[in-house]
């Protein structure tokens, strides 16, 4: 399983210890976010931004390969017009009260909740999880719009592990032209302001030899 992936399996900074874990000081085997102190707002239009934390995750590869092997992957299927097709992605939710999968995630929500809080005005307590298996994975153009999304202002943090993958956005009303973030590797993205209901999002499709990507989604309660 994700062979390409030997090569940087743990982070340069990772020092290996002799039990093969990461090591580390913050009792998470050396996986785990870093300071938020970086963080650039670009600003979309409409009311709607993003923020942007390149390499956020140290211990990223080391974190796809945990949550590959651990999470209680899910294949969805869902009824389009009148076929039932694949959801070409796997899935795995957990809610408010699910212990997550590792505690780098407990520590990466817990530190965008701090972050956040006054903008927000309260915490993140979800945590989506998507598995890209390859290239021919993907999302379509949507918004989170379930809850809040449709017609207050929300945040979606999504913090991504694995290979690269383009996250798009687009104007909903059209007019300008698509944008594309790649996100990878320990990547932290903020989609805030009105991103959800005036933009649109997705991770097209890539005819590229894409290996496997990871996002982990955390949203407020009761939004999706
Ligand atoms: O994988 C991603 O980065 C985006 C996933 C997404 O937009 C969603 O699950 O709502
Ligand atoms: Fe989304």
């Amino acid at each position: 399983m994700a062979a390409h992936l030997q090569g940087s399996l743990f982070d340069q900074t990772d020092p290996i210890d002799p039990a093969g874990r990461a090591g580390g000081t913050d009792g998470a085997g050396g996986i785990g976010p870093g300071p938020l102190t970086g963080v650039r707002r670009s600003v979309l239009g409409d009311g709607a931004w993003l923020d942007l934390l390149p390499g956020w995750l140290s211990g990223a590869d080391a974190l796809f390969v945990h949550l590959a092997r651990t999470v209680p992957w899910r294949a969805e299927r869902r009824r389009m017009y009148d076929r039932e097709v694949a959801v070409p992605r796997l899935l795995a939710f957990y809610g408010a009260a699910d212990p997550l999968p590792h505690p780098a995630l407990d520590a990466a929500r817990d530190a965008l909740s701090a972050r956040y809080a006054a903008e927000l005005g309260e915490p993140f307590v979800t945590a989506g999880l998507c598995y890209y298996r390859d290239g021919r994975d993907s999302v379509a153009w949507h918004g989170d719009r379930i809850g809040r999304g449709s017609r207050e202002d929300t945040m979606v943090a999504i913090v991504s592990v694995g290979e690269p993958r383009d996250l798009a956005l687009r104007p909903r009303g059209g007019g300008a032209p698509a944008r594309r973030v790649p996100l990878g590797h320990g990547d932290l993205v903020v989609m805030g302001g009105s991103c959800q209901r005036t933009w649109e999002h997705a991770v097209p499709k890539t005819a590229r030899g894409a290996g496997p990507r990871i996002s982990v989604q955390f949203r407020p309660r009761g939004v999706r």
